[in-house]
Order: C-alpha cells, then sequence, then structure tokens
C-alpha cells in the first residue's frame, strides 16, 4: 500500500465541467508528501476498506464530520494588494478619478516598508480565512514593497503569484507616484523576476513573478515592448487590465486606433500565462485572440458595478473558448471574498440577461443567453483559476494540489439552514450563505494554512 503523508475522509464538491459539479460522496483522498491529491477512492472502490483500516485513529487521518464540506480553494485573478488600505471607500467616483485622487495617493506609501508589511500581511491573512489559497496580486512599482509580498506568501503559505506594477508614462502619471524612467522600470522588473524566481525553489507552494504593466495609459510604448521580452525571456505570467471601461478602452483606441488586446498582442503581452483584468469591453475578435494565444480573462463582478460602465459578458466570452476566473479585484471591488463575487457574477449575468430598464419592452431589454448558472460562477472561482494561471489547482482531482476549503454548516454562530437536504441543495446554500466563520480550515498544497 502506498504511503500517504495525509488522508481524509468526507464529501467534497468539484467541478466535473464549466457547467456540472461532481459530489464526492464520502470519499477517501490521500495526499502525498509534496501535497498533492494522489489518489481517491469511492467508497465502491475494492481499497477503500483496507486504506480505512490502515490509517484510521492515525494521527495523520482525518474524518470529517456530518456537518463538514470540502471544496476547493478559491483562486482570485485580481487584487491589488496595496489597496486593501483603502478598501471600502471613494467608490463613487469614476475609475480614473479614483485613481488620481485615491488610489496613487494610497499606493505611493508602499515605499515604508513597515506600513507594506501590516497591510500585506493582514491582506493574506484575510484572503485565506475567506478559503482563498492562489492570488494573482498587482503589487506598486516599488521593487523591495513588491518582493515582501512575495516572501509574506510564501510564509503564510498561500500561492502568490506577485508583479511589481510599471508605470514610466509622465503624461499620465503623477510626478510622486511612477518608476523612475522607463530603463530602471525594466531593470527593477527583471531583479524583481530573478529574486521571486529564487524564492520559488524554496517555497513549498510556489509563488511566481509576474510582468505587470499597469495598463496601457501608464505604459510607455518601449516598456511594454520590453516588459513582453522579459516575460519571454523569463517565461513568467503576465497580467494588467484591458478594455475595463469607456475612457480605458477610449483612451486606447485613440492612442492605436485599435483594441486593447490587438495592441497588447503587438508587445507580446498575450500569451498562455497572460491574464487581463475586467475586459468588458472586448469585442468578438479580441475574445477570438485570447482564445488563440491562450490569454485568459479575470471577470470582476463586484468592481464591474463600480468602475466598468458595463457587465461582462462571461457566458459569450467563454463559449468563444476563452479561460475565465474570477477577481475581487480589491480595492474596486470592496470585498476580499470570492464568495461574495461568485454571488455577484450570477446576480449580474442575470441583470444582463433580463435587462434593466423597465420603460423597454421585455423583449428588447437585456441580452439573451447572459445567464451564468450556480455551478458555472463556482466553476470561475475554482477550476476556471487554474486554467487561467495554467496550474494543476482548482479542483479535487488526482494530480492537482490538496489546496482546499472545510465548511461547517452547523455552528452556534453560523448556521446554514439545512433541513434534511440533498447534497446538491447543501452546496448551493454554502455559496450563498457562508461566511468567513463556516470556513474552519484552509489547507494549500498540504499544509493547514488557516485555523478557527
Ligand atoms: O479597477 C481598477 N483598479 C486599478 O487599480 C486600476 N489601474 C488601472 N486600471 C484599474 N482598474
Amino acid at each position: 500500500m502506498a504511503n500517504y503523508a495525509q488522508v481524509f475522509l468526507g464529501t467534497a464538491f468539484t467541478s466535473k465541467s464549466f457547467s456540472e459539479v461532481t459530489i464526492l460522496k464520502d470519499f477517501l483522498y490521500c495526499i502525498s508528501g509534496d501535497g498533492i491529491i494522489e489518489q481517491l477512492f469511492s467508497p465502491l472502490d475494492e481499497q477503500y476498506e483496507a486504506i480505512l483500516k490502515e490509517y484510521e485513529g492515525k494521527g495523520n487521518f482525518r474524518r470529517l464530520s456530518n456537518d463538514e464540506y470540502i471544496l476547493p480553494g478559491f483562486i482570485d485573478l485580481h487584487v491589488h494588494a496595496p489597496q486593501w488600505a483603502q478598501a471600502g471607500t471613494a467608490l463613487d467616483l469614476p475609475l480614473e478619478d479614483w485613481l488620481n485622487a485615491y488610489t496613487f495617493p494610497v499606493e505611493a506609501k508602499f515605499s515604508d516598508i513597515d506600513f507594506a508589511q501590516a497591510v500585506y500581511e493582514d491582506l493574506v491573512k484575510t484572503l485565506l480565512a475567506n478559503g482563498t489559497t492562489t492570488v494573482l496580486y498587482f503589487a506598486t512599482v516599488h521593487k523591495q514593497a513588491s518582493l515582501l509580498l512575495a516572501k509574506i506568501c510564501s510564509l503564510l503559505g498561500q500561492r502568490g503569484l506577485v508583479g511589481k506594477v510599471v508605470m514610466d508614462n509622465d503624461d499620465q502619471c503623477p510626478d510622486y507616484y511612477r518608476d523612475a524612467d522607463t530603463a530602471t522600470a525594466l531593470k527593477e522588473t527583471e531583479e524583481f523576476i530573478i529574486e521571486v524566481q529564487q524564492l520559488n525553489e524554496q517555497t513549498k507552494q510556489g509563488v511566481y513573478p509576474v510582468v505587470t504593466p499597469r495598463f496601457i495609459p501608464s505604459c510607455t510604448d518601449e516598456a511594454l515592448q520590453g516588459l513582453g521580452e522579459l516575460a519571454a525571456k523569463y517565461n513568467t505570467h503576465i497580467q494588467s487590465h484591458c478594455s475595463e471601461s469607456d475612457w480605458q478602452h477610449g483612451y486606447v483606441k485613440d492612442r492605436y486606433d485599435k483594441n486593447d488586446a490587438f495592441a497588447l498582442n503587438d508587445f507580446g503581452l498575450l500569451q498562455e500565462k497572460s491574464v487581463m483584468a475586467h475586459c468588458n469591453f472586448i469585442a468578438d475578435e479580441d475574445a477570438k485572440l485570447f482564445a488563440e494565444t491562450g490569454t485568459a480573462a479575470a471577470h470582476c463582478p463586484v468592481s464591474n458595478v463600480f468602475f466598468s460602465n458595463g457587465v461582462f459578458p462571461a457566458k459569450h466570452i467563454h463559449e468563444l473558448g476563452v479561460d475565465i476566473g474570477l477577481g475581487t479585484d480589491v480595492s474596486g471591488g470592496f470585498s476580499p471574498s470570492l464568495y461574495d463575487n461568485i454571488r455577484q457574477a450570477v446576480i449580474a449575468s442575470r441583470m444582463l440577461e433580463e435587462g434593466v430598464d423597465t420603460t423597454i419592452s421585455a423583449d428588447k431589454r437585456g441580452v439573451d443567453s447572459s445567464r451564468l448558472t450556480t455551478n458555472e460562477a463556482f466553476y470561475l472561482a475554482t477550476a476556471g483559476g487554474g486554467e487561467s494561471l495554467s496550474l494543476p489547482i482548482g479542483k479535487i482531482e488526482e494530480n492537482y494540489a490538496w489546496d482546499v476549503q472545510i465548511i461547517n454548516t452547523n455552528l452556534q454562530n453560523g448556521k446554514l439552514p439545512i433541513f434534511n437536504d440533498p447534497l446538491e441543495d447543501i452546496f448551493q446554500k454554502i455559496l450563498y450563505l457562508a461566511r468567513p466563520e463556516n470556513i474552519r480550515e484552509v489547507w494549500v498544497q498540504g499544509e493547514k494554512v488557516h485555523q478557527r
């Protein structure tokens, strides 16, 4: 019999496809020393009883109670880590004003490493406590503070993909908050990549450097070109914002006479490990380019209410073959929870489908076939995120990382309304009604990283 580092017994929910969820009732989950799901056994499997006999009662065996369920850890594809310091504020302003009046001044404070330590440590712990096991982060223009974020992820056990932000366009970025010049931006990005790749070698769950032009308006052509070359040289992930709002989409059209997607592609910034945030205004040709290059979209449904001037047509873009995951977009989105974003993804898609202006007749009011089901929104927060990052995460399946959250539905101060429900309904109640209190344990790569 194989020698497993840990064995769990319980019921889990995981995506089988975009629209279907599999229920693994009373399965055994056998985890290897490097934190991978080595084998899954259903109670009907021949070896089930033998493994149970071998491990039950040992220190590395865990039987979940009848009120506990396993979900894959969530994957947040878009977080501005420094903006945690201003979460929930100033959301009534348009994007450009919010960036200039609030966000850039806050991000500028991350030249102070002590301030960065306090905010970043609090954020990483908060995201873990919300069941988020992997995060794609924008840091700031400061190399040291960006490295610190990667180190905090490494230490606290979160799988972090971290970008030192590049902003070198003095036309669009304030004097007090931008890279010194293009050459410095590229040099510091290269040094950052090398240091994070070294840190990754000592990090069980992985930390990864991400090439991060903030968005086209904040970067010169030379920087965009240089960043595309660095990403190719070091085979890194890439992230940016793409066609987010009327203003941003229009700015790129004025500058290049083409949409964001094609402009980013000209600089080598669309590839298999690229994730572009928002994408609300992408046309079908843009989406096809995403699909051809393997570029993913980070759908940020809470943030989009405030800053995007529209609803991302997730269902349609998925049908065009684009990988999609979910992002909180802290702090364009006020909530650090992907549960909130799963809920909002469903709500926004329903409003898109039905339409919102009741003075228009029902047959003309909405966009047909736009709705996302609960299962599909769950897929975006889990398996879709893993596909977007090209990492074996987001599913409870053999050869995937043991990145999970254990939910208790029957707490004194957090009882879900479950009254002899079938498992299909319990799954939906967890997604719509669970709060951080219900998330009792979070595991990343076979290590427990949060417990209540
Ligand atoms: O929602 C957003 N948040 C940001 O910080 C940002 N920067 C560019 N575009 C952005 N959009």
